[in-house]
């Protein structure tokens, strides 16, 4: 569970986040979406601790995060929109066996998450090539097996389909349909609800720092019709 609880952040004087209080359960597919500047990206950072709150707390799986960044950075994986500053390693296998390297597993089960989270991601087989070499939708894709390879309670995803062509969408859809249904709690962000309307649980809309949706995507439709995000016909 991630409980977010009275949560405000302020940039210098600006507030992008204003009280806001969600509570995310293991296993739900929570869609947050809102307009540009509204507070998505400030929101999930706090998930594991990239940004501290100036007021209240974010509680990942029972520990608050900022007494234990170590357990918040395990439990919540994120991948972010433009991963090009993520990347650790020079080729694909090695950048993505580097979380699971961190977590002192034996070398038989990083070399099994690293091809069962390539696999994920439609890049089976190519451990070898140089991240630098590939194409954007390809960076994202290797971003988000780096991310599947830690086995996270929770995955977090900020506009995780930009780059994907459909049947890397597809594939990596799939994917989050099955971790979900494995128990892991699964968040994107995104101002397009196509693909993820109708397999969400539950849709979060932000708006100048506060939540002003929050419900089933199908019983909340109705207040999407303002808002600058594309819902399904
Ligand atoms: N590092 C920063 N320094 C100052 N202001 C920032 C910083 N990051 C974000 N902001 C501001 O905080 C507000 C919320 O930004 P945030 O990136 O969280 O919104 P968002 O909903 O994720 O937007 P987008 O859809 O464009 O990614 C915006 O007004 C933004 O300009």
């Amino acid at each position: 569970m991630i409980s977010v609880r009275g949560v405000t952040h302020r940039y210098g004087g600006a507030v992008a986040l204003d009280d806001v209080s969600l509570s995310i359960p293991d296993g739900e597919f929570l869609v947050l979406a809102g307009a540009n500047g509204s507070g998505k990206t400030t929101l999930v950072r706090h998930f594991n601790g990239l940004l501290a709150p100036d007021e209240g707390e974010v509680v990942v799986d029972g520990t608050a995060v900022g007494s234990d960044l170590v357990a918040a950075r395990t439990a919540v994986g994120m991948v972010f929109q433009d991963p090009r500053d993520s990347f650790v390693a020079a080729t694909v296998g090695a950048d993505v066996a580097f979380g699971p390297e961190n977590l002192g597993l034996p070398r038989a089960e990083i070399d099994a998450r690293v091809a069962d989270a390539l696999e994920a991601v439609g890049l089976s087989g190519r451990e070898d090539e140089r991240v630098d070499r590939l194409s954007g939708g390809e960076r994202e894709r290797v971003a988000i097996a780096g991310a599947l390879a830690m086995h996270p309670n929770h995955l977090v995803l900020d506009e995780p389909f930009t780059g994907l062509d459909e049947p890397a969408r597809r594939s990596v859809l799939s994917r989050l349909d099955d971790l979900r249904a494995g128990g892991t709690g699964v968040v994107v962000v995104t101002h397009d609800l196509r693909d993820v309307f109708d397999r969400a649980d539950r849709l979060v809309v932000l708006s100048n720092g506060r939540v002003t949706v929050d419900g089933p995507p199908a019983e909340v439709r109705d207040a999407l019709a303002d808002l600058p995000v594309r819902v399904p016909d």
